[in-house]
């Protein structure tokens, strides 16, 4: 147990509500986007996924902690949230994995957070007015007028490109700590594919299932020119997920229109599917408070069969005059939003959705046995 959990922070939004909880983490202030995550487990996969990073994190779900931090489940190697918002914050953490409190966890790694906030209220605010930029304040020498003057100032550098300062800055190979318990499942003849992952803010989940489905993996800094991806000689190209608006990745969309050309498998995910349909001069907007949890409905338009996923994105691509070689593979049945696409003449595909889930359901897990449907039967060409 857990003493000490007293003192007091607000949170403070741009529409000036003002929330006051108890400090968590840190002491200090902090500003950014607020998204809300209506998974029911997985918090420790969620602050970990570098898709959040620079965002305020907050849970609808209110029993948040109770299971601890261990050493298997992070998505990246560090906490990539700003900040997180808790409910009710477990002050016992119980199960046979558990290494850490989240609480310690959160002081550990210098993260500000608040608890003690309705945070099914918050997400209210968030559904009926857009997504919320704001601020949490849990020293007591910072006035609320200063926290308003810090949300301000820092709205501004939501269009700047994070993806390049989260990527790898060098290009190394993807060693799986469990490779040898699962690889080759799905790939009898123990063909080993060359993978390159684009690492926009990769989730581990997706390079594990890649090796789990027989491929090794090289990851590469995310402006790395076509022509040197080219020169490496893949089976099929990832493009993985990330952080930001995937409109500031010019350098990163130019790099994709030439590997297009090439034929070579291309898969997209979420911010990799956004960039795929940029770099075929769609049109991204932002959602009002975009799709973020793990029960989301997606049909595939072809089969009529529905799968439910995992979701975490603000983003979406413009179904208003999209350009003719963009095929509409998926659609989510929450709100009909694109959530797959097909880039005819090549042998590339997004999903806006997260098929390597976790935090979520393995339903469309099954994108990855396409992807190497597509690697096999370009090897055949
Ligand atoms: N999970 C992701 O890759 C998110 C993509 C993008 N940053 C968005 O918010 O839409």
């Amino acid at each position: 147990m857990e003493k000490k959990l007293k003192e007091h922070a607000f949170l403070i939004l741009e529409d000036k509500t003002i929330f006051k909880g108890i400090k968590i983490g840190r002491k200090g202030i902090t500003v950014g986007e607020i998204v809300f995550n209506t998974s029911m487990t997985g918090y420790q996969e969620i602050l970990t996924d570098p898709s959040y990073n620079n965002q305020i994190i907050t849970f609808t779900y209110p029993h948040i902690g109770n299971t601890g931090i261990n050493n298997i489940d992070n998505e990246s190697n560090k906490i990539q949230v700003k900040s997180v918002i808790i409910n009710n914050l477990a002050l016992i953490s119980s199960h046979y994995e558990n290494n850490i409190t989240l609480s310690k966890y959160l002081k550990n790694n210098n993260i500000i957070g608040i608890m003690n906030i309705d945070t099914r209220k918050l997400t209210k605010i968030i559904r009926n007015k857009g997504i919320q930029f704001g601020c949490i304040l849990s020293d007591s020498n910072i006035n609320i007028n200063t926290a308003y003057k810090y949300i301000k100032k820092k709205k501004y550098q939501l269009t700047e490109n994070i993806v390049k300062k989260i990527s790898t800055q060098n290009i190394y190979s993807w060693k799986s700590k469990n490779n040898k318990n699962y690889i080759m499942k799905f790939n009898k003849k123990k063909t080993l594919f060359n993978i390159i992952v684009y690492d926009f803010g990769v989730k581990k989940n997706i390079l594990e299932l890649l090796i789990k489905y027989g491929c090794k993996i090289t990851i590469i800094p995310a402006e790395t020119s076509a022509e040197k991806v080219i020169s490496l000689k893949p089976h099929g190209i990832v493009l993985s997920n990330g952080p930001g608006d995937p409109r500031s990745c010019i350098k990163i969309i130019n790099n994709i229109k030439i590997l297009l050309k090439t034929k070579i498998p291309i898969f997209g995910i979420c911010l990799g599917h956004q960039l795929l349909a940029l770099s075929n001069n769609a049109k991204i907007l932002k959602m009002k408070f975009g799709h973020h949890g793990s029960n989301h409905p997606v049909q595939n338009l072809k089969t009529k069969k529905v799968m439910i996923t995992s979701q975490n994105h603000n983003f979406t691509i413009d179904p208003i005059n999209l350009p003719k070689n963009i095929k509409v593979t998926h659609k989510s049945l929450f709100d009909n939003t694109i959530q797959g696409i097909k880039i005819i003449n090549t042998n590339a595909f997004g999903f806006q959705g997260h098929p390597e889930a976790n935090p979520g359901p393995k339903d469309s897990e099954k994108l990855f046995k396409k992807f190497i449907k597509n690697i096999k039967k370009n090897q055949k060409k």
